[in-house]
């Protein structure tokens, strides 16, 4: 058995999941600011990063090349990290910690695009995380096809980015089947319509969660 994470949960842990492109860091700012609004203490932070370690380990997963296993171990590596010292240690202090991707996009990425064991990925996800799961997952989807036209116009592609529409349909799929095994948690938003129809989704989930 791995060394405890923290028995306490008093804060909430939201994180934002979507394929490259979808849009998700257009609304973060604003969505980290609403929640501040309605009186949360948010810690904004991301993965593969949100420590000094991880974000090392960001640099290698974005680009430098590797098989799909040792992807999954630097991405569960840096996983623990960030648990430990920005995650655990925040909900334990009843703050809102907004995560930019967590371990839906190792099953989405590893798992639906590079083809990995999702058995090896759900032993890893058990070691690692030891049941911590976000409260709530704001799962930005659209097709590949609008998300690649989105990230043409954007910037130097990284690593996953480089991939190929077949690879992108794989990722989706596997975001949908994470969905369809938690939909409690996972709330869809519609990535395909206007910057303003997006935030007003997202606005519905938090108000029907009474955030
Ligand atoms: N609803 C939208 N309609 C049209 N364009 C959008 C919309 N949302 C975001 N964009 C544009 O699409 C591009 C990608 O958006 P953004 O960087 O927010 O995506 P992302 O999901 O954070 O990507 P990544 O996960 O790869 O960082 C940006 O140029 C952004 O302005
Ligand atoms: C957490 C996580 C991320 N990835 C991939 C997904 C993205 O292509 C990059 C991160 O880039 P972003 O600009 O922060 O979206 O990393 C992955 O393959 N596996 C993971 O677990």
């Amino acid at each position: 058995m791995s060394s405890p994470l923290s028995s306490k949960n008093i804060g909430r842990f939201i994180s934002i999941e979507g394929i490259d492109g979808a849009g998700k860091s257009t609304h973060i700012a604003s969505l980290s600011a609403r929640l501040q609004q309605r009186g949360a203490d948010v810690v904004n932070t991301r993965e593969p990063g949100g420590t000094p370690l991880a974000e090392t380990l960001r640099g290698l997963l974005l680009h430098s090349g590797m098989d799909e296993l040792t992807e999954a171990l630097l991405v569960f590596a840096g996983r623990r990290d960030h648990l430990r010292q920005v995650i655990e240690p925040a909900l334990s202090s009843g703050k809102t910690v907004l995560c930019d991707r967590f371990t839906d996009a190792t099953f989405a990425y590893q798992g639906g695009g590079r083809g990995m064991e999702l058995s090896v990925l759900a032993a890893l996800e058990q070691w690692v995380q030891q049941g911590r799961q976000p409260d709530l997952t704001l799962w930005f989807d659209l097709p590949a096809e609008l998300a690649a036209q989105r990230r043409a116009a954007a910037r130097e592609a990284d690593r996953f980015e480089q991939q190929d529409l077949e690879f992108f349909n794989k990722v989706r799929a596997g975001y949908a089947a994470r969905a369809a095994a938690a939909p409690t948690r996972f709330a869809r938003i519609d990535a395909s319509l206007s910057v303003e129809a997006v935030s007003a989704q997202i606005e519905a989930v938090l108000e029907a969660r009474g955030w």
